[in-house]
């Protein structure tokens, strides 16, 4: 109990820091602005707080070959440290959100190449990113697609969305969460199935197994996810982050290790201006006015 305490002290610590230092202007990128190979960025709501990031490579159903994956990462960090950017929506095309890992960049490799490299870690930006991350899905999310959406904090999915872990019919198996994320997600039965067997479920079945939150039509679905991300741009960015670190928590820790983090971090909003302004606007019967301090 003394250790997660300690560690609570030191996490929340550094997370008001972080954001305190936050720069107010940081790096915009725009649909136009940049020069990606494989994804597409811009800054959209009528805020402009919610960032896109489109995965674009048609031709291998955005495969998530390792330029793919850098690209990715530097637009994340970069977002991550944009004080204007309340959250991000991570989406592909309708085909697929992303077809898994790239195959034929990957079959090559040794084993001893895997360990060294430690071949996969570096996906792993999208799970450390600190703002919350919605993934729209359309089409198929297989293998790492499944398991990159997995590491968002939402999944909203186009009707026609596929999820799938097809590994075991490479002679592989997940390599970047999908036994683990998917089976604390839909539990071990399910789990084992997608896993065992690399049948893919739909959009409706993955609804009621709880791997996604919501179903939309599939030409509706990116509207809806940045407006997703737009309510949660109405609340405070710094006690967004805090709550998202909450939850998160959940996955990591025991149950009375999970509470007692969660209820230093609710003490913690004591300590904010963001705290005292929801609660003073309550009062008061006005709209609040966060600005994340
Ligand atoms: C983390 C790990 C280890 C992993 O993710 S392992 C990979 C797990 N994913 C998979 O096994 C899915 C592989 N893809 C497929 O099974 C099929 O492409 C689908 C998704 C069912 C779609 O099938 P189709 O509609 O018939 O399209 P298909 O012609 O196969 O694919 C279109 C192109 O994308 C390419 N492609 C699709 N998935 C790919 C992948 N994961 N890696 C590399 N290329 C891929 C495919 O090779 C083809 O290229 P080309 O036209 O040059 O031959």
């Amino acid at each position: 109990m003394a250790n997660i305490a300690k560690l609570f002290t030191v996490r929340t610590q550094t997370l008001l820091q972080a954001a305190a230092r936050q720069p107010q202007v940081a790096t915009r990128f725009s649909s136009t602005g940049s020069n990606w190979e494989f994804i597409k960025t811009e800054v959209t709501g009528e805020k402009k707080n919610v960032a896109v990031i489109t995965l674009n490579r048609p031709k291998a159903l955005n495969a998530l070959c390792n330029g793919l994956m850098k690209e990715l990462s530097t637009a994340l960090k970069a977002y991550g440290k944009d004080a204007n950017i309340s959250a991000i929506v991570l989406t592909g095309s309708e085909k697929a959100f992303a077809a898994g890992a790239d195959i034929k960049e990957m079959a090559p490799n040794t084993y001893s190449q895997c360990i060294q490299g430690n071949f996969l870690n570096d996906w792993t930006e999208v799970a450390r990113t600190q703002k919350p991350i919605i993934a729209a899905v359309n089409g198929y999310a297989l293998g790492g697609g499944c398991e990159l959406a997995m590491m968002c904090d939402i999944i909203y999915a186009g009707d026609k969305a596929k999820f799938g872990q097809p590994e075991i019919a490479l002679g592989t198996i997940p390599g970047a969460g999908g036994t683990q994320r998917l089976t604390r997600v839909v539990g071990k039965s399910k789990a084992m199935e997608m896993c065992l067997t690399g049948n893919m479920i739909n959009a409706q079945e993955a609804e009621k197994v709880g791997l996604v939150s919501k179903v939309i039509p599939a030409d509706q679905l990116l509207g809806e996810a940045v407006k997703l991300g737009e309510k949660i741009g109405t609340h405070s960015n710094l006690i967004v982050q805090l709550c998202k670190e909450a939850v998160n928590t959940a996955y990591e820790t025991t149950l009375q290790e999970g509470l007692k983090f969660e209820r230093r971090t609710f003490h913690a909003t004591f300590s904010t201006a963001d705290r005292k302004e929801g609660m003073q606007a309550f009062v008061e019967k006005r709209p609040a006015k966060f600005t994340s301090e």
